[in-house]
């Protein structure tokens, strides 16, 4: 079962560093150096400044001549420039390392998708991380994190050496400093920590008014939303989402401001504090005038230092956590099992099912209990049973796409839990009742069924011939070329059967010796329906399929029945056996067929 566990900000500073480091080496060093260095430019600065004017006061009161105060200045000036040519040396080396991890972390997010276990996309907390997880990688994201973890890291070291220097002049004033100066970026720290638990909770709003936005703007719903005039109470709902999100954030965002000017008044107190302690030491004696002008400047920049460095805390602590959550979906686990036994090179085998049980995540009960049966290579069965009784569910275990809560299911006598899932995936083909609907052409759609044979168009007229997507491209005057979308130019939607043929034709594409077809045929006219059933016939020739539908005129077709019923295997057998045994099965099929000798419902008068 997937399990979100959180990292805690420190290990993910960690992380985040290690990443940096890992995609680039070089680079990430060399960048990292010349943002120190950018920091510890202001002290030597400061440092050079009070020396500046100790020189001046020497030739002011002539006991030295202006050359050591010349030196002093080229220094000055040399250590400004250099300071200034760096910068956009430390930018280009930023933005490469910037363009490396944003295209490293755009694989991460595209394996793990395609490599955990579809359980996963199940659980709405695992959807609410992935939309987290995807924030950051969306357009600007990236940049801003890395800019403001370097801009965190000058603005530390900065303060670290101008507090050494105040050091060196007055401990005591340091320490002093530092006492009155340290609860504002604590409290900036915890603020900005509850903040984004706040925002994180905000989550799952936020992504039911997305979902409302879009219902509201989708060409999908627009039909619907006309007809049934839903647009007023869909607005009204994203509305009060809105405004609840929305002053919860306007609250938290006071109550920070407040706290912050407060002890940011603490801060300017403390400055002051220290400026009088200074003004003493010079009457006292101990420090020079010149040294006084500096320790005043340094005081200053110390200040506006731990403001910057407040001011970006919450910033970056924000960012850190969408790290982190980024880290998070990177670590999630299960992952589909890679490596593992081969199936059979021929076929998949005998497929045998024992007291398999299956419960889906987040749901208080079984969606399969008990279910055992085995399925003999080669073999055509039909699924049938009532909305809900687990057909679906069962495919999709028997597909590896679900992992078994308890019981088994074996391939040839090897278990699934031993099976490399891609080899079974390589040797297995479905349409799902709500298959996908590319974005791309034609002959995309079709070849797609195996993706590695995409610009075969033999293969792709051979599919297409035998799943109906002939008929559609002969309809459609770009042919197989013709953009199957309206969301580009030039592009066209289908009807339900005339997609659901290019479903069909994408399974064949595919050649492979297991074919689960799960109500392949609900939106078919019905002479394209015994043409599919007449196909699905040939092509099954000596695969094993499994055929799920509610049209029991198909299950004839088939070597056995299986009906479902609650999550349960209630019977099994072939269609003869079935009908004498006088249960569920010849009880739907006495339905069924009522309907075509005479109407079930009283005709209208
Ligand atoms: N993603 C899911 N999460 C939780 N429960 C689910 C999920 N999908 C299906 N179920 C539940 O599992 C049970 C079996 O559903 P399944 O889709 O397998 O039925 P089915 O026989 O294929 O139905 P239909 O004939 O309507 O397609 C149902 O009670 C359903 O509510």
């Amino acid at each position: 079962m997937v399990s979100i566990k959180r990292l805690g900000v420190f290990v993910t500073l960690f992380r985040f560093v290690k990443w940096i480091v890992v995609t680039d080496p070089r680079r990430a060093l060399i960048s990292i150096g010349l943002n120190m260095l950018q920091g510890v430019f202001p002290a030597i600065q400061i440092y050079m400044a009070s020396r500046i004017f100790g020189q001046m006061m020497h030739v002011y009161d002539g006991t030295s001549g202006v050359r050591p105060l010349l030196e002093w200045i080229a220094a000055w000036a040399s250590i400004s420039l250099l300071s200034t040519l760096l910068r956009p040396v430390e930018a280009l080396y930023t933005e490469r390392i910037r363009q490396e991890m944003e295209d490293s972390l755009l694989r991460q997010l595209q394996n793990k998708a395609a490599r955990l276990r579809l359980e996963a996309f199940e659980r709405s907390d695992f959807q609410d991380l992935l939309t987290r997880a995807r924030r950051i990688a969306g357009p600007g994201q990236f940049l801003n994190l890395l800019w403001e973890f370097y801009r965190m890291l000058t603005a530390v070291v900065r303060m670290v050496s101008i507090a050494l220097l105040v050091g060196t002049w007055n401990v005591w004033l340091l320490l002093a400093l530092v006492i009155v100066a340290l609860p504002e970026p604590i409290a900036g720290f915890i603020q900005a920590k509850s903040a984004f638990f706040l925002k994180r909770k905000q989550t799952e709003p936020e992504r039911v008014m997305s979902y409302l936005a879009g219902t509201l703007t989708s060409r999908a719903a627009a039909k619907e939303v006309r007809t049934f005039d839903a647009s007023p109470w869909l607005l009204r709902r994203w509305e009060t989402l809105y405004r609840g999100v929305a002053d919860t954030l306007y609250r938290q965002e006071r109550a920070q401001q407040y706290t912050r000017a407060g002890l940011s008044g603490v801060g300017m107190l403390g400055l002051a504090a220290g400026a009088g302690w200074t003004a003493w030491t010079v009457a006292e004696g101990s420090l020079s005038a010149a040294g006084f002008g500096a320790m005043l400047f340094a005081l200053q920049s110390m200040q506006d230092g731990m403001q910057q460095i407040v001011g970006r805390l919450g910033f970056f602590r924000d960012r850190l956590l969408q790290i982190e959550d980024l880290f998070i979906y990177v670590d999630l686990q299960p992952e589909e099992p890679v490596g593992g036994e081969a199936a059979d090179s021929s076929g998949l085998g005998d497929i045998r099912v024992e007291q398999l049980t299956y419960r889906y995540p987040q749901s208080d009960r079984d969606s399969l209990s008990g279910i055992s049966f085995t399925l003999r290579e080669g073999e055509r069965i039909a699924l049938v049973g009532s909305n809900g009784s687990g057909k679906t569910t069962l495919v999709k275990v028997l597909l590896g796409l679900y992992e078994p809560s308890g019981g088994s299911v074996c391939y040839g006598g090897r278990s699934l839990a031993q099976l490399d899932l891609k080899r079974l995936r390589d040797r297995s083909a479905a349409v799902f009742q709500d298959f996908t609907r590319y974005a791309f052409t034609l002959r995309d759609n079709v070849g797609l069924g195996r993706a590695e044979r995409i610009g075969d168009e033999r293969a792709i007229r051979e599919a297409s011939a035998l799943g109906g997507a002939d008929e559609v491209a002969g309809a459609l005057s770009d042919g197989f070329e013709t953009m199957l979308t309206r969301q580009f130019t030039g592009g066209t939607d289908l009807s339900g059967g005339q997609w659901q043929r290019v479903a069909i034709s994408r399974a064949f594409m595919r050649d492979a010796p297991l074919v689960v077809l799960d109500e392949p045929t609900a939106a078919l006219d019905p002479k394209a329906e015994t043409d599919v059933f007449e196909r699905f016939a040939a092509m099954a020739g000596s695969r094993t399929a499994v055929l799920v539908s509610h049209r029991l005129g198909m299950a004839r077709l088939c070597d056995r029945v299986m009906v479902m019923q609650g999550g349960r295997l209630i019977e099994l057998g072939t269609h003869d056996e079935l009908l004498a045994a006088g249960g569920e099965y010849a009880r739907l099929w006495s339905l069924q067929s009522q309907w075509y000798r005479e109407s079930v419902i009283p005709a209208r008068p």
